[in-house]
């Protein structure tokens, strides 16, 4: 207990009161008392004054930060037609905070305590007390239950179409964007609003979207749990404090009422499920779900309209870059690998999921990585299982009562059990998260029929061919309801997200492509040796071989041959892996079940590709004619 060189003892005298004395050493074993009079000061002391957060103690800025809170909290009362809550100078919030510009409701009156960019701890410290389903595990990391929803909801996706989105975006047969109108927007938004501002405490987390400085998007995530709150920490970039303080008007807010669900009965409503995304107003609402996904995947969604408008190609794929600076790009729909390969520990991590290429390169959207945890092993992905530590999210896991150790193989509650981390604890992510054009581009498909070959060469049509295609066999539940697998045929590798009609940014990928000299290659992460139930998947070591390959270089210079129907230019040998899994027909006992199957496979392309048939893509008819020829031939 030393303070300033003193030290305080209690000594006791004979008539058995107790008085502190200084500085005279006496030689009693009781122990020094701590520099506190009452038990409020003694937890006083634990704990530093800090910026930035809800304020607690005095320090010079808390009239600012105050009123900072109260005009976010006043926003949320009150029943403006506004673009989200704003931060104003102080003049304006003293002005706005007046009662006479308050209406006289009581919810309106009311103020919402504000619990503003909260520290991981914090966030602990309040799911644990108040959020049921919150417990600490054995690595540190909390484990959380995400509730009746544990993927997203495609089906409950609605877009406003006012005169601007009804012109720009894809709403045709295939398109995610299911049409609702701004009155009933402003309806579900006054239902969650009034959820949140019913609340004695909501989170609020300012952070931002995009590692490239020039492109970055400042975000508002107004939700009512630590979990939310603590998961969007994770997902978005931090802002420093300095950022932090000149934050400022946020570009887009989203008002998560996820435990709140919405009324049936409302126009456009089929479920109590919804997630709606507002672009003229800027905002985003949910209601009726709290799996955290949609939040990430909304502002994916924001990001897939924002950046082509910029020239920028947004993209659902992971990435990352190589000791000689050569940087890969990852696609594939859910499930297929982009986290898990993308997180390589011989190179550096850019990112897992979501990208956008400019002029000046690549950069990553997010500030944190989402990973399937379903039968994670140290020894298969080191990185990512020791990236469960203190502050990240785990998802729906099960854990042990008493010991708190998670088995990753238990899907009791659910396959899509997820971590959510911050990047940096991938000891060799690349900050700031940005990096030069891509060398190569690798599609990911999770083949469960077992005929596409674990690796393949592509042409730049094929490419184009192959990614407005966006073929996988989903296996595991992201998407409510999906527990089989399944064929999947999802455009740019992420349709539940593209805002723009697909061509939009097929051409962009193909002009990036010429421009820059990227070779594309096909990656089936799935099964091998015959389909689903007979063959099995392809080992991730395997798996792993064939992407250091193309990343080395050496496959280019390998030896290839064209498969039937599809062809696909195969290699005939890739140093560590069995040949004999190479080519697809070798590795099937049954060649007849084979045959039958790639046809069969080829069949679901064909039907697939037919709503982009009439379609050119970036105006160009001679690529639009040799992306159809690029497709399977039978
Ligand atoms: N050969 C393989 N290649 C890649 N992943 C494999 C392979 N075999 C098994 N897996 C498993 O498949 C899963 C791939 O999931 P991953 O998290 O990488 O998906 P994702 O593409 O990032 O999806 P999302 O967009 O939903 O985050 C992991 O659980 C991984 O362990
Ligand atoms: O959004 C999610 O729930 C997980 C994900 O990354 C995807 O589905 O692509
Ligand atoms: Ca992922
Ligand atoms: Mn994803």
């Amino acid at each position: 207990m030393e303070t300033n060189g003193e030290v305080l003892f209690l000594n006791t005298t004979t008539d058995g009161k107790a008085f502190a004395s200084k500085g005279h050493l006496c030689h009693d074993d009781s122990s020094p008392v701590v520099k506190a009079q009452t038990i409020d000061e003694l937890h006083s002391l634990q704990k530093k004054k800090s910026v930035p957060t809800t304020p607690k103690t005095h320090h010079p800025d808390e009239d600012l930060q105050k009123l900072h809170l109260q005009s976010i909290s006043a926003s949320l009362a009150s029943l403006t037609r506004e673009t989200g809550p704003k931060v104003k100078s102080v003049k304006q919030q003293l002005d706005y905070l007046t009662p006479a510009s308050l209406s006289t409701s009581d919810s309106a009156l009311k103020f919402t305590h504000i619990l503003y960019n909260l520290s991981p701890a914090e966030l602990y410290e309040h799911a644990i007390k108040h959020e049921k389903g919150s417990f600490i595990t054995s690595s540190g990391a909390i484990a959380t239950l995400s509730g009746a929803k544990t993927g997203r909801s495609p089906k409950d996706k609605r877009v406003v179409k006012d005169d601007t989105t009804a012109a720009e975006l894809w709403w045709d047969k295939g398109s995610p964007n299911i049409e609702m109108d701004e009155h009933t927007f402003l309806v579900n938004r006054e239902r969650a609003v009034d959820y949140l501002n019913s609340l004695e405490t909501v989170f609020v987390n300012d952070q931002f979207l995009n590692w490239d400085s020039n492109n970055r998007i400042k975000v508002r995530i107004v939700s009512a749990r630590a979990y939310h709150s603590l998961f969007m920490h994770n997902m978005c970039i931090r802002p420093t404090l300095e950022e932090l303080q000149n934050f400022g008007t946020p570009d887009f807010t989203i008002y998560n009422a996820g435990q709140f669900p919405c009324n049936r009965y409302t126009n456009y409503m089929t479920s109590s499920t919804t997630i709606n995304l507002n672009l003229s107003r800027r905002e985003m609402v949910i209601l009726g779900t709290q799996y955290a996904g949609e939040m990430k995947k909304g502002l994916f969604s924001l990001m897939h309209y924002l950046m082509p408008k910029r020239g920028i190609l947004s993209l659902h794929s992971g990435c990352n870059m190589g000791r000689n600076v050569d940087v890969a790009l990852f696609f594939g729909l859910s499930g297929t690998g982009k986290t898990t390969l993308s997180t390589d520990h011989n190179r550096f991590l850019i990112g897992d999921d979501e990208h956008c290429w400019s002029d000046a390169g690549v950069s990553n959207i997010e500030g944190g990585c989402y990973a399937k945890c379903l039968d994670l092993s140290p020894e298969k992905e080191p990185d990512i299982f020791n990236a469960i530590k203190f502050g990240t999210v785990l998802e729906n896991v099960v854990f042990e009562e008493h010991s708190r150790e998670v088995d990753y193989a238990d899907k009791s509650v659910t396959e899509n059990t997820r971590a959510s981390y911050p990047i940096e604890y991938i000891p060799n992510a690349k900050i700031p998260c940005v990096g030069p054009h891509p060398k190569n581009v690798i599609l990911l498909a999770c083949d469960a029929f077992g005929v596409l070959p674990p690796v393949s060469k592509l042409t730049l049509a094929q490419t184009m061919y192959h990614f407005i295609s966006g073929y996988t066999a989903l296996v595991a539940g992201t998407e409510e309801g999906i527990k089989e697998p399944q064929a999947t045929f999802s455009a740019c590798f992420g349709a539940a997200f593209v805002m723009l009609h697909p061509t939009k940014y097929a051409a962009m990928l193909a002009d990036k492509m010429r421009k820059y000299g990227t070779t594309a290659w096909l990656v089936n992460t799935g099964w091998c040796g015959g389909r689903y139930g007979v063959g099995s998947r392809i080992k991730l070591a395997n798996t792993r071989r064939l992407i250091d390959a193309i990343h080395s270089g050496s496959l280019l210079k390998a030896e290839y041959k064209k498969t039937e129907v599809f062809g696909l230019e195969i290699p005939a040998a890739v140093d560590g892996v069995p040949s004999e899994i190479l080519d697809p027909m070798n590795a099937w006992d049954d060649k007849e079940a084979y045959r039958e199957t790639l046809k069969k496979l080829a069949g679901l392309f064909k039907k697939n590709f037919e709503v982009f048939a009439n379609y050119s893509v970036g105006g160009e008819s001679k690529l639009t004619e040799e992306i159809l020829a690029a497709g399977p031939i039978f």
